[in-house]
């Protein structure tokens, strides 16, 4: 109850108050000082093998601070976490250890510790789309061609409208998802088998295979204007493509809930013959949503790319906001090729 509460107030609170240090004692040991002011807490988390590490000679806890609680220690004179190349604790890896001595920790240092890790997680995360974006928009081969995406979890909608968006806005529509399902059926086809498996897995097909088919249908279409139904789906995906075949001008997320996206696949499953509108691959699906298309959610937003719909209501009804968002980005030549 302490740890998620704490959890929770410092996942929405920036700390730069902590400091770690490895501090090396005259008997081969080392102390992890965490020093979240006022306070200074430490414990040794790592000693040499030397000749006085004994039991007559046990590792030390220090404590000092007006913190006095206990925190096990442990490492008990191993390795608890890891250090970096200049010999510096790297603070996610002493993690367990200190989510696992919440209940006894102060609670101020807790959530110092996890304020501190959150502000370290999101800047990492910020640092590696900000590369991303640099390396995407290096020139790519086909600077003529403009692409729109659509993502959305599965059974969002993103189809239905797809297929509004290029009648109104006339914009080819190419869905990643039919793209493959097209190879897999293609007799000879080499990826067929691999397509097949990680569709009724849930998972992500290879990016190189789905990526070429994309490139390879846009330039047989002839135009340039294209909207991509369900993708990217994979941050690695987004960057290799807009990289090297078109950078995408807009993309329409679709947000739903999973229990309204569930249902609706599973009323199309009845008819699809689709071998991913199961229950079991439809949960698959969306655990694999997850965990690979935030990233991307952000990757758009930090470049302003990104307009977010909910699509609960009926489809025309979500149309109109999606028409809306269009007409604003490309409505009277603006932004028209
Ligand atoms: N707003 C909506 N309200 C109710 N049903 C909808 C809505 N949008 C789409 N549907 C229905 O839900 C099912 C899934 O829609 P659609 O194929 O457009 O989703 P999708 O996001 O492209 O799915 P997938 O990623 O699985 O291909 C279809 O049967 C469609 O008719
Ligand atoms: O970029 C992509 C897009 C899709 N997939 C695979 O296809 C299925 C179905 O996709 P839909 O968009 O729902 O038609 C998806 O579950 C993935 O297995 C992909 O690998 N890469």
């Amino acid at each position: 109850m302490l740890r998620s509460t704490f959890s929770r107030i410092g996942l929405v609170t920036k700390c730069p108050l902590i400091r770690l240090s490895l501090i090396s004692n005259a008997n081969g040991s080392r102390t992890l000082a965490i020093r979240a002011q006022p306070r200074t807490f430490t414990t040794t988390v790592y000693r040499r093998r030397t000749a006085n590490m004994n039991k007559q000679n046990p590792p030390q806890v220090k404590r000092s601070g007006a913190f006095d609680k206990r925190w096990d220690n442990s490492a008990n004179g191993k390795v608890a976490g890891r250090l970096n190349e200049r010999g510096k604790p790297e603070l996610e890896s002493f993690l367990p250890q200190i989510h696992n001595a919440a209940d006894s920790l102060d609670p101020l240092l807790y959530l110092i510790l996890i304020a501190y890790l959150y502000r370290e997680f999101t800047k990492k995360t910020k640092r590696t789309i900000r590369e991303s974006i640099a390396q995407a928009s290096s020139t790519n081969k086909f600077s003529s061609f403009h692409d729109n995406g659509i993502i959305g979890g599965p059974g969002s909608g993103k189809g239905t409208q797809c297929r509004n968006i290029s009648k109104e806005f006339g914009f080819t529509h190419l869905s990643a998802g039919d793209l493959l399902r097209a190879e897999k059926k293609r007799p000879g086809s080499k990826y067929g088998e691999l397509i097949n498996t990680r569709m009724k897995e849930g998972k992500i097909v290879p990016m190189e295979i789905t990526n070429a088919l994309l490139e390879q249908a846009m330039l047989d279409d002839g135009g340039k204007r294209f909207l991509i139904d369900g993708f990217p789906v994979q941050m690695g995906q987004a960057v290799k493509f807009e990289k090297e075949v078109a950078p995408a001008q807009l993309v329409l997320y679709l947000e739903c809930p999973e229990n309204v996206m569930l249902k609706r696949l599973l009323k199309r499953g009845e008819t699809s013959g689709r071998v991913d509108d199961n229950a079991e691959t439809i949960r698959r699906r969306f655990k694999t949503f997850v965990e690979n298309s935030y990233p991307i959610v952000d990757y758009y937003k930090e470049q302003g790319k990104i307009r977010s719909i909910s699509c609960v209501n009926p489809p025309d009804v979500v149309y109109q906001e999606v028409k809306e968002i269009m007409n604003k980005e490309f409505g009277k030549n603006k932004n028209v090729i």
